[in-house]
C-alpha cells in the first residue's frame, strides 16, 4: 500500500493524549505503594478470626491474636496484635509478617521499621525486643534491638532502621519481632500500626516502590487517573472511597473494604497520589464519588448535598487557597501549601450502570462543582449523549474491553463523531479476550492472562485512530495498569509484578512507543482500509523536524508499505523501532523478556519502502523539512 503524507498538519496532538488509569486492583497495597507488611494495622478485620491474622505468624511459640483494644492506638485503628510469651521457652519468641507473597530484601538498602506497643497491664519487665529481617528458613539478614518497658501502658511508637548485609536468593523472607523467651516469660504486649518500608521512589516518605514507579514513568505518561474505576465507588455508600479518610498520619487512616474483595489500607491516599503525579510528571485526572455505589444504591436527589460538599472539599484540598479553605489549609499543614495542577475531574465512574439516576446526579454535581471551580473540566461517565445530560458535558469518559480483532476493526471509531466541541477520554481500553462471546470469561474460554502480540497490535491499530482523532480525543489509557501476579483480580494488565520483579507486557511497550513518540501535530495521510489489518498514523515533532510514522500490522503475514513524504529535504536514513512476535507471544513471569522493541536504522528518503512484519508495531522516525 502507498501512503502519501500531507505536509499540512490537521490539528495539534493534545499534550494529555497518552497517560495512565490507576485504581487499587491488586496494584496499590502490595504493589505501587511500597509498604512491605500485609495487614499491617488489622484494619477492617474481625478480631479472633483467622482472616484477622492474615500474613502474620507466631514465632517459636509466641501466643498471638488480634484483639479489639480497650485502649486503641487511635479511633481509626481499634484492633491490635496481642502477644503472650508463654513460660518455659528460650530463644526469640514472638511473631512474623510474610509480606505480600514475600518480602524483597536487598543488601545495601535501608529498611525503616516502625510499630506502636503498650503493656495492657503494667509490669516490671524491661528487656530487648529483637526486630529483624529473616529468610523463611531462619537466616538473619538484618537485626536490631530496642528496649521495651513494662511500665509503658500507653501507646509508644518505635522506629528503627535495618541494614541487610546479604541479598537472599528469593523473596521468601519475613519481618520478625521477638522477645527473649526466658526473660519475658509471662509477659503480655500489644502491638499496633506496624510498618516496614524499603527505599521509595524519589525518597518520598510513605511513598512508591521504586521498580514499579520507574516502569510507569518509563512510559512517559501525561496523566494519572485515580482513585478509580470501580474502587472509587464502594459496594455501599458507606464504603465508598473518601478523600479525607486517606490523609495524615497512618495511625489515623481506618482503611476501607475496597471494591476488589480486599481491604485497602489507604496508606496510598490523596496526598500520596498528588505527590506521585508531581514526582512522575503527570497531571491528575481525579474522580469524585457521584452518589452511586456498586451494590446498586443511588443517593436520592434531595440527599446529595453532603456528598457534593465532600467533593467540593476534595477538590479544594487539591487546588484551594489555604487562607480561604479548610481543606486547603489541611493540604498546607501536610506540607504542600501550593495548589496542585488539576484540570480534569471525573464525576463518578461508568455511570452507564446507573444512567437514570446519573441524570440528576450529574446535574447536581456538575452545576455545583462548575460554579466553585470554573476552570476545571468535568468529565461525564455515562454513555455519550445517552441519556441527554444537563449541563451538556464538555467531556465524556469512554471505556471498551474487547477482542484484538474488535480493536483492529474499530480504529475508525471516532472518525464519525460530530465535531461539536465535545471531547473524549478513552479512559479504559484493552484487548482482554480472543472470545467475543465471553469477553470477561476465564482463560480456558479465551481470556488473556498477559497481553500478547495479537492483543498489543490490535490496541496499536486502535491507537492510530485515537491519534488521527486527537482533535476530539484528548486522553487515553490502557486499563488496568498494574497487577500482582499472585493476587490477580483481573487479567490482562499493562504491567505485572511479584514481590521481586516487574514484568513489562507487549501492551506496555505499545503504550511506551506511542507515548514517547507522540509528536505535537497530526499529519493526514492516505487512510488505512477500515476493514483491513494494516494501520498507520503520522505525526510531526516540530522541535526536531521529525516525522514519526506508527504502523500496526495486526495480521500474521508481513505487509509492504511505501511512504511518500512531500518535504523538500528528507534524511536518507531514519530510525526504526519495532515490536514483533507470534500472535500469542507475551511477556510473563515465565518468559519476562520474550518481546521487546528492537531499534535499527532504516533506509528513508522522500519515498521509501517498509515491510511491516506480521503481528508487529513499528515506529519510524525520519528528519524532514
Ligand atoms: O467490571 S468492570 O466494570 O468491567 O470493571 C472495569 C471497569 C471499571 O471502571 C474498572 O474498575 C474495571 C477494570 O479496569
Amino acid at each position: 500500500v502507498t501512503v502519501s503524507v500531507s505536509a499540512t498538519a490537521s490539528h495539534p496532538i493534545p499534550t494529555t493524549l497518552w497517560g495512565q488509569m490507576y485504581e487499587d486492583i491488586s496494584s496499590g497495597d502490595g504493589g505501587l505503594y511500597a509498604e512491605l507488611l500485609q495487614n499491617r494495622a488489622f484494619q477492617q478485620v474481625t478480631p479472633g478470626t483467622t482472616a484477622s491474622l492474615n500474613a502474620w505468624q507466631a514465632v517459636n511459640g509466641g501466643g498471638i491474636s488480634v484483639i479489639r483494644e480497650t485502649v486503641p492506638v487511635s479511633s481509626a485503628l481499634p484492633n491490635a496484635l496481642h502477644l503472650t510469651i508463654p513460660s518455659g521457652l528460650t530463644g526469640g519468641v514472638g511473631f512474623a509478617n510474610t509480606g505480600y507473597f514475600g518480602i524483597k530484601v536487598t543488601s545495601g538498602s535501608t529498611y525503616t521499621a516502625s510499630f506502636f506497643y503498650r503493656f495492657p497491664t503494667a509490669s516490671s519487665f524491661r528487656g530487648p525486643a529483637t526486630i529483624s529481617l529473616q529468610t523463611n528458613s531462619g537466616q538473619v539478614l538484618a537485626s536490631t534491638t530496642v528496649t521495651l518497658s513494662g511500665a509503658q501502658t500507653a501507646w509508644q511508637q518505635v522506629t528503627v532502621q535495618l541494614h541487610p548485609t546479604t541479598t537472599p536468593g528469593s523473596t521468601s523472607n519475613r519481618f520478625v519481632i521477638t522477645l527473649d523467651g526466658a526473660a519475658a516469660a509471662g509477659q503480655v504486649v500489644n502491638f499496633a500500626m506496624l510498618s516496614l518500608f524499603p527505599p521509595t521512589f524519589k525518597g518520598r516518605a510513605n511513598g512508591m516502590r521504586v521498580d514499579i514507579a520507574e516502569a510507569l514513568v518509563e512510559m512517559g505518561p501525561s496523566f494519572f487517573r485515580f482513585p478509580g474505576g470501580n474502587n472509587l465507588e464502594g459496594q455501599t455508600v458507606a464504603t465508598r472511597w473518601q478523600w479525607n479518610a486517606t490523609l495524615g498520619p497512618l495511625v489515623n487512616r481506618p482503611g476501607r473494604v475496597g471494591d476488589w474483595s480486599y481491604v485497602n489500607t489507604d496508606g496510598l491516599g490523596l496526598l500520596e497520589y498528588l505527590n506521585w503525579c508531581e514526582d512522575s510528571g503527570m497531571q491528575a485526572i481525579m474522580a469524585v464519588w457521584a452518589g452511586f455505589a456498586l451494590g446498586g444504591t443511588s443517593v436520592a436527589e434531595n440527599q446529595l448535598g453532603p456528598y457534593i460538599q465532600q467533593a467540593i472539599d476534595q477538590i479544594n484540598f487539591v487546588v484551594g487557597d489555604p487562607t480561604r479553605s479548610a481543606p486547603a489549609t489541611l493540604r498546607a499543614s501536610l506540607g504542600h501549601p501550593a495548589p496542585f495542577t488539576l484540570n480534569y475531574v471525573e464525576i463518578g465512574n461508568e455511570d452507564f450502570f446507573a444512567s437514570t439516576s446519573y441524570i440528576y446526579r450529574w446535574r447536581n454535581f456538575a452545576n455545583a462543582l462548575k460554579a466553585q471551580f470554573p476552570n476545571i473540566h468535568f468529565i461525564a461517565t455515562s454513555n455519550t449523549f445517552n441519556p441527554v445530560l444537563s449541563p451538556n458535558p464538555t467531556e465524556y469518559d469512554v471505556h471498551v474491553y474487547q477482542t484484538p480483532t474488535w480493536f483492529a476493526q474499530n480504529s475508525f471509531f471516532y472518525d464519525g463523531f460530530q465535531r461539536n466541541g465535545t471531547k473524549y477520554f478513552e479512559g479504559e481500553y484493552a484487548a482482554i479476550s480472543t472470545n467475543p462471546n465471553d469477553l470477561f470469561g476465564t482463560p480456558a474460554n479465551g481470556r488473556l492472562v498477559f497481553p500478547t502480540m495479537q492483543s498489543a497490535s490490535g490496541e496499536a491499530a486502535f491507537m492510530t485512530g485515537l491519534e488521527r482523532n486527537s482533535d476530539i480525543v484528548f486522553a487515553a489509557a490502557y486499563a488496568p495498569l498494574l497487577n500482582h501476579v499472585s493476587g490477580s483480580q483481573w487479567t490482562p494488565n499493562l504491567v505485572s509484578f511479584d514481590s521481586n520483579t516487574v514484568y513489562r507486557s507487549t501492551s506496555f511497550y505499545v503504550q511506551k512507543l506511542f507515548s514517547l513518540n507522540r509528536g505535537d501535530e497530526y499529519l493526514p495521510s492516505t487512510l488505512p482500509s477500515r476493514t483491513g489489518t494494516l494501520f498507520w498514523s503520522v505525526v510531526r515533532k516540530r522541535s526536531t523536524n521529525q516525522i514519526i510514522i506508527k504502523v500496526s500490522n495486526t495480521a500474521g503475514t508481513a505487509a509492504p508499505l511505501t511512504f511518500v513524504l512531500p518535504f523538500g529535504t528528507v534524511a536518507s536514513t531514519g530510525t526504526l523501532q519495532v515490536l514483533q512476535g507470534a500472535a500469542t507471544a507475551s511477556n510473563s513471569p515465565t518468559t519476562p523478556n520474550a518481546v521487546a522493541p528492537v531499534i535499527s536504522a532504516l533506509a528513508a528518503g522522500k519515498t521509501f519502502n517498509y515491510n511491516a512484519p506480521g503481528f508487529s508495531v513499528s515506529v519510524i522516525t525520519v528528519t524532514a523539512q
